[in-house]
């Protein structure tokens, strides 16, 4: 953990510094990922088997699918309180990403030219739900909604069940969102699977979801080839808060997301010096509040940071430098900080919004970017699984008049037979 002051003189180098610090990326997970997608891309299901056997502890043998009576049992074990929690979040992130849909649009102007787009959805889609060191069951929800809402007709999920043995709530999610073709595979075999198709794993188009720094790094390295939402590496939260927010309240914020890996990241920014101190004395004890508190020190210890401000109004421009996948806004007046900010995948508002809401059951999506890349990608949504179609149609007129233009220009770019298309009709007076 470092403590950086804004007042310092040597604060420029060290935000920079923390700004570019990689988390788990680079060189050697990027290495190590090329080897098992070659490897997956080569031998299929001999791969999956071997890469399973390594990472995941068991030996699939041939059995990689989670067959439909498996995941109905797991529906009708799980504890109904929990269910009826589950089918909350489900109805609210469905709402949310129903109103999502984006419109068809035509437009027609003044030559009677048509123009306009069209959404549809994507074919197929690969799902993956993060299981190596907890089931996320919540990214069930968060991947598989929002890609029904979209229409997407095939959906396969992929998650890596450590020992061999399915999770029950995952696969309740799964039947409840709607999902039931399952693979207990996971990591970067489970995406290049997903990317190449095996002899057991249907190839997909599109491939959404979370993961640690080895399942973003395959994403990324299979794009392309395949379509994805974004890269969504290791969880972050960056925190800014003023003398009315609660230390203890806040050393849980910090946690939340440090508990996910060694290689998440928790931020706090303040302008109080006392805060400062008394979230960094509150730390302990929260530490020893969660079963988790292993993986959150290591994370707290290699990742976090405090740091301290003299004005609120400084925040902005570190938030955008930063450009966390969360940011909390545990201030007095959180919309006028909002207001200022560009760059954050999500924003949480005021000092009752925890974050942990929003990754269960509010309604917006959790599977954000991460490592900055909140500066040019979002949210999971839905229309993350869809795509674009745009058309014209030129009636006489609009040709009339766009035809000699048109050709005017293909002519400037040396293009003949572009312009030949356009003077052809021109010529016959299409
Ligand atoms: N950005 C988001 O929207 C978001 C949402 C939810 C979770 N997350 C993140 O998802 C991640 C979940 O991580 P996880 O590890 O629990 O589960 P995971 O399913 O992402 O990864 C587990 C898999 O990683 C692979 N792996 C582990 N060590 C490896 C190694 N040394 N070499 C090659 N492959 C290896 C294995 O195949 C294993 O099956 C966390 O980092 C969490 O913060 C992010
Ligand atoms: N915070 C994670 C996104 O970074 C999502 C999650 C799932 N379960 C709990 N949290
Ligand atoms: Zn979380």
């Amino acid at each position: 953990m470092q403590r950086l002051n804004s007042a310092s003189g040597d604060f420029a180098a060290r935000f920079r510094a923390l700004v570019e610090a990689g988390r788990g990326e680079g060189g050697d997970v990027s290495a190590a990922v090329r080897t098992i997608i070659e490897d997956v891309r080569q031998r299929g299901d001999a791969a999956i088997a071997e890469l399973t056997a390594r990472f995941d502890g068991f030996d699939p043998a041939g059995e990689l699918r989670i067959p439909t009576g498996r995941i109905d049992a797991a529906l009708k074990r799980v504890d109904k309180d929990l269910l009826a929690a589950m089918e909350l979040a489900a109805s609210r992130i469905r709402a949310f990403h129903e109103v999502q849909r984006p419109a068809d649009h035509q437009q027609v102007d003044e030559t009677g030219t048509r123009t306009g787009w069209r959404y549809s959805p994507i074919a197929a889609a690969g799902l993956y739900v993060p299981g190596g060191r907890a089931a996320l069951f919540s990214s069930v929800l968060m991947n598989a909604i929002p890609a029904k809402v979209a229409g997407v007709e095939q959906l396969v999920m992929v998650t890596p069940t450590p020992g061999g043995e399915p999770n029950d709530e995952v696969l309740a999610a799964a039947k409840l969102a709607g999902v039931d073709t399952i693979y207990r595979i996971g990591g970067a075999q489970a995406v290049a699977a997903l990317a190449f198709g095996t002899e057991s794993v249907p190839a997909v188009d599109f491939i959404a979801g979370p993961g640690n720094a080895f399942v973003a790094e395959a994403k990324r390295q299979l794009y392309g080839r395949i379509g994805i939402d974004m890269v969504a590496g290791p969880s972050e939260i960056l925190i800014v808060a003023d003398s009315g927010a609660d230390p203890a309240v806040l050393a849980a914020d910090l946690l939340s997301q440090a508990e996910h890996d060694p290689t998440s990241q928790s931020i706090l920014i303040t302008d109080s010096p006392s805060l400062a101190q008394a979230v960094l004395a509150a730390l302990p004890a929260a530490f020893d509040a969660i079963s988790t508190a292993e993986t959150a020190r290591a994370s707290w210890d290699a990742n976090g940071a405090v740091i301290e401000i003299a004005d609120l109004s400084e925040a902005p421009a570190l938030i955008d430098a930063l450009a966390p996948e969360h940011l909390l806004l545990a201030v007095r007046d959180p919309d006028a900080v909002f207001a200022r900010v560009r760059h954050a995948g999500s924003v949480f508002l005021g000092y009752d919004t925890p974050e942990a809401i929003g990754d269960y059951l509010a309604g917006p999506n959790h599977v954000l970017p991460t490592g900055r890349r909140a500066r040019f990608s979002s949210g999971l949504g839905t229309a993350n699984f869809m795509k674009r179609t745009t058309f014209l149609g030129c009636g006489p007129e609009g040709f009339q008049a766009l035809g000699p233009p048109a050709a005017r220009l293909a002519e400037a770019e040396g293009l003949p037979a572009h312009a030949l298309s356009i003077t052809r009709r021109l010529d016959r007076g299409a």
